[in-house]
């Protein structure tokens, strides 16, 4: 398996400079900076409609921003990611979950291992008569893609399912195969949208401990998590949005201690939920 980290440890992979998203007179993003170190897990967290979703789709090509930059320090070297379309993304070196998970349901969870696997597959041929020559170049990336699924359905324990549909598996289990899913791609930077989301305690903390192995693997992590619990854990580095714009950015407990997310939380409206976000902080 290829070693992830480039840039070194505690350089920015991911450097966000005044980015923007307008939806027609919303402003969803607004002029919002940060970076994000190789090697850390990065939280991005805020109250419901603060911004976080629309920051991910920019940053995984889903939307071209209005205004602003997002750079990538990938295998590559330096990569514009605002310029580059969403198909291309995944080759720079950026993978990414879903809210909603979403697999290949009526496929094995070997299968959707290796299906993620294709571009690499299909650039280890080539097309038509290359195919055909270059028998032995995509036999080896077959072999080299077989041993990645090994790889990730052993370290998300899914080996022995590996062979039943994705959609027979528990839901925590579907969670755990759709990062496995994006392992195999090879990242340099993995961006989990509300991982732990549907998930009991138990799972959650299995989640946590699968996030914390992956950073250590050497990929960069780029985390939306409404679960604070989780989030403080597990995270080298937070950002804090409301209302589309930055509002704090700091260690897990800097953001505990800062007065305008504890603000920004108990002004979230339900006050069944305010306080559970930072509940879990303590
Ligand atoms: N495609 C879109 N068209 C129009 N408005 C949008 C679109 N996507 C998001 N918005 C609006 O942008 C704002 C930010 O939404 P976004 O989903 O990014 O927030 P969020 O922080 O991820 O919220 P949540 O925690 O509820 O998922 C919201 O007001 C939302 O309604």
């Amino acid at each position: 398996m290829s070693t992830p980290i480039l840039p070194a440890r505690n350089a920015p992979i991911l450097q966000v400079q005044e980015l923007v998203m307008r939806f027609g007179g919303l402003t969803a993003v607004d002029h919002v900076s940060f970076e994000a170190a190789a090697g850390d897990i990065t939280a991005v967290i805020g109250p419901n409609g603060a911004g976080k979703t629309t920051v991910f789709n920019l940053i995984t090509g889903f939307y071209t921003p209005s205004a602003g930059e997002i750079l990538l320090h990938g295998r590559d070297g330096r990569r514009a990611l605002h310029t580059t379309p969403g198909h291309r993304i995944a080759q720079a070196g950026v993978a990414r979950t879903f809210q909603n998970i979403r697999l290949f349901p009526g496929m094995t969870v070997l299968e959707n291992l290796l299906v993620a696997q294709h571009n690499r597959l299909q650039a280890a041929t080539g097309f038509g008569i290359a195919a055909v020559l270059g028998l032995g170049r995509y036999r080896a990336a077959e072999r080299e893609a077989v041993e990645r699924a090994k790889h990730w359905l052993e370290a998300t324990r899914l080996m022995d399912r590996a062979d039943d549909a994705a959609g027979s598996l528990p839901y925590g289990a579907q969670r755990r195969l759709e990062i496995a899913r994006a392992m195999c791609t090879d990242p340099v930077l993995l961006c989990l949208d509300e991982p732990a989301a549907g998930l009991n305690p138990r799972e959650a903390e299995e989640l946590a401990q699968l996030i914390r192995l992956i950073r250590d693997s050497g990929c960069s992590i780029l985390l939306i998590e409404h679960d604070m619990g989780v989030v403080m854990r597990i995270s080298d580095h937070i950002v804090v949005l409301d209302h589309g714009k930055k509002i704090a950015d700091g260690t897990p407990a800097q953001i505990r201690a800062d007065e305008k997310v504890i603000a920004a939380y108990l002004g979230e409206g339900d006050e069944d939920e305010t306080p559970a976000p930072m509940e879990g902080a303590a």
